[in-house]
C-alpha cells in the first residue's frame, strides 16, 4: 500500500466503482465524485496528491471544454496537485493539449490496470519532486533569466551563424536576419542583443507585419493624449521603449508603402515624433530586422523601397531552412527531448534509431518550431523510455521506404497530409480559444503574423 490521496471525478458510476476497487488496493485514500461542481469544495478542503478527471462530462460530450475548465479551476486552487485525465480513444490530441495546459498525464479508457497504476505512481512521484524543488527551482530560473545568452542556439550549422553574431554583436551595425518561419530568427536577434554592449538595456521585439495601418504609427512611435479617440494619456512607442537598447522588427517584408516611408524617416533622422505631437524626440536604438521574404525580389517588383533595404541590411544573416541542415536535427531532438521530459516529468531518455532516420528525411516545412512541437507532443504521448514512430504525427515519413530520394519523389503528397494536420490543429485551437488570435498563436507556438498567414492559406 502506497501513501497517496486520490480523487476520481467521472459522471459514470460504473467507472467510479471500477477505478475505486482497483486503486484502493494500492493507495491509502481513494475518494470518488460524480458531480464536478463539487470539485472546488473537495480540492479546497483536502490535500489530494492526484485528481483523476474525466474530460467529457454529459453536458458537453465532445469538445472536452468542460474538462479544460475544470482543469484550470483545479490548478488555480492547488497548483501542485497532479491531474490525470481520463480520455477516450481518439481524443489523444485533446490530452496533449491538456498536458500542455498543466495536466500531469492521461489514461485511455478502458484502461489497463498496470499502466493505470504506473501512471498514478509517476504522478505522485512528480508531485513530491515538484514540492521539494519548488523553492530551489524558483531561485534557479530567476538566475537563468538574468544570465546573458542563456537560450542556446543548437546545431552544427549554427556555428558559423554564432561566429558572425560574435563579430557583429559588439558593433552597432544594423542586421537583417533572413529565413523561413521557425528557423530561429527571433532567437538569433536576442543572441545579438545579449552579446552586445547594450545587453543591460531593453530588447524590444515588434511583429510589424501584424500591425494594422492605424496601429502602426502609435505602436512604434507613441501618441499624446487626445491624438485619437482611445488615446486617454500620453504613451511612449516601442522605439522610445527601446532607447539605449535594441529594437527587433520582425516580418519587415510585410510593410505597406506608407509604413516603409515612415520607418525610413525615423531611421534617417534617428528621432521619433509621437502621433498628435510636433516635438521630435531623439532615440538611440540598435536595429535588427527579420523577414522570410526575398527583399531583393520585392525591390525588383517595386513593393519594397531600395533605400529602406540599404538602411536595414548593413549585415545580412541568412538562416537556412532545417531541411538543408540535416545534421542539426539529432542535436535539436536531443535538446528538446531533455527539455520536455523534464518539463512533463516523463522518463523518456532516447529515440528509436529507425525513427531518427525518418525524421532526418522529413522536410520540416515549419522548421525548428515544427520539430520542437513534434518532440514536445511525442514526449507527452510516449509510454516508455524510448520515443517511437507512433509518438510522432508524421504519417508521411512513417511510410517512407528508402533513403532521401523517396521523399523527393513525392513531396506534394507529404506536404498535403501535413497541411491537413496543420489545418485541423489550427481549427481545434481556434475553437478552444473562441477565435482569440493571441491565445491560439501562443498555444501553437506561432507568431501572430505566421498564424494570420496560415488562416488565410486555409481559408479559415
Ligand atoms: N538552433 C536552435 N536551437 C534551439 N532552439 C531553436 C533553434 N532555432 C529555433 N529554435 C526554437 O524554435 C522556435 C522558433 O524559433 P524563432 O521564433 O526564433 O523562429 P523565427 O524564425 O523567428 O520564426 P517566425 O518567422 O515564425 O517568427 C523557438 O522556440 C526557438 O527557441
Amino acid at each position: 500500500m502506497q501513501e497517496g490521496k486520490i480523487l476520481i471525478v467521472d459522471d459514470d458510476p460504473d467507472v467510479l466503482l471500477a477505478a475505486k476497487l482497483l486503486l484502493k488496493r494500492h493507495f491509502s485514500v481513494v475518494d470518488i465524485e460524480k458531480n464536478p461542481e463539487r470539485l472546488p469544495f473537495l480540492v479546497g478542503n483536502n490535500s489530494y496528491d492526484v485528481i483523476i478527471l474525466d474530460m467529457n462530462f454529459t453536458r458537453d460530450v465532445n469538445s472536452g471544454k468542460e474538462g479544460f475548465d475544470w482543469l484550470d479551476r483545479i490548478l488555480d486552487l492547488n497548483a501542485q496537485v497532479a491531474v490525470i485525465l481520463f480520455t477516450a480513444y481518439g481524443d489523444v490530441e485533446m490530452a496533449v493539449r491538456a498536458i500542455k495546459a498543466g495536466a500531469a498525464d492521461f489514461v485511455l479508457k478502458p484502461w489497463q490496470n498496470d499502466k493505470f497504476l504506473e501512471t498514478i505512481r509517476l504522478a505522485i512521484e512528480g508531485k513530491r519532486n515538484r514540492e521539494k524543488s519548488d523553492d530551489e527551482s524558483g531561485r534557479k530560473s530567476k538566475a537563468a533569466a538574468k544570465r546573458p545568452g542563456s537560450q542556446t542556439l543548437i546545431g552544427p550549422a549554427m556555428r558559423p551563424v554564432l561566429e558572425t553574431v560574435e563579430r557583429v554583436a559588439p558593433t552597432d551595425a544594423n542586421v537583417l536576419i533572413l529565413g523561413e518561419n521557425g528557423t530561429g530568427k527571433d532567437l538569433v536577434a536576442r543572441e545579438i542583443h545579449q552579446q552586445s554592449n547594450r545587453r543591460d538595456k531593453p530588447f524590444v521585439s515588434v511583429d510589424v507585419g501584424a500591425l494594422s495601418e492605424t496601429l502602426f504609427e502609435s505602436e512604434l512611435f507613441g501618441h499624446v493624449k487626445g491624438a485619437f479617440t482611445d488615446a486617454r494619456e500620453d504613451r511612449a512607442g516601442r522605439f522610445e521603449e527601446a532607447h539605449g537598447g535594441t529594437i527587433f522588427l520582425d516580418e519587415i517584408g510585410n510593410l505597406t508603402a506608407s509604413q516603409q516611408a515612415r520607418l525610413l524617416t525615423v531611421l534617417q533622422q534617428r528621432q521619433v515624433t509621437r502621433v498628435g505631437s510636433n516635438k521630435p524626440r531623439a532615440v538611440d536604438v540598435r536595429l535588427i530586422c527579420a523577414t522570410n521574404a526575398d527583399l531583393n525580389e520585392r525591390v525588383a517588383d517595386r513593393t519594397f523601397r531600395q533605400d529602406l533595404l540599404y538602411r536595414i541590411n548593413t549585415i545580412e544573416l541568412p538562416l537556412p531552412p532545417l531541411r538543408e541542415r540535416q545534421d542539426d536535427i539529432v542535436p535539436l531532438i536531443e535538446h528538446f527531448l531533455k527539455l520536455y521530459s523534464k518539463q512533463y516529468n516523463r522518463p523518456v531518455t532516447s529515440i528509436n534509431p529507425a525513427l531518427v532516420s525518418q525524421l532526418r528525411q522529413y522536410r520540416w516545412p515549419g522548421n525548428v518550431r515544427e520539430l520542437q512541437h513534434a518532440v514536445e507532443r511525442a514526449v507527452i504521448l510516449a509510454r516508455g523510455n524510448v520515443l517511437e514512430p507512433a509518438d510522432f504525427a508524421l504519417k508521411a515519413t512513417a511510410t517512407v521506404g528508402g533513403p532521401d530520394n523517396s521523399l523527393r519523389d513525392n513531396p506534394v503528397r507529404e506536404t498535403m497530409q501535413l497541411e491537413d494536420m496543420e489545418k485541423q490543429l489550427i481549427q481545434q485551437a481556434m475553437h478552444k480559444h473562441q477565435g482569440s488570435i493571441t491565445d491560439v498563436a501562443k498555444e501553437l507556438g506561432l507568431s501572430r503574423q505566421a498564424l494570420y498567414r496560415r488562416l488565410e492559406k486555409y481559408g479559415l
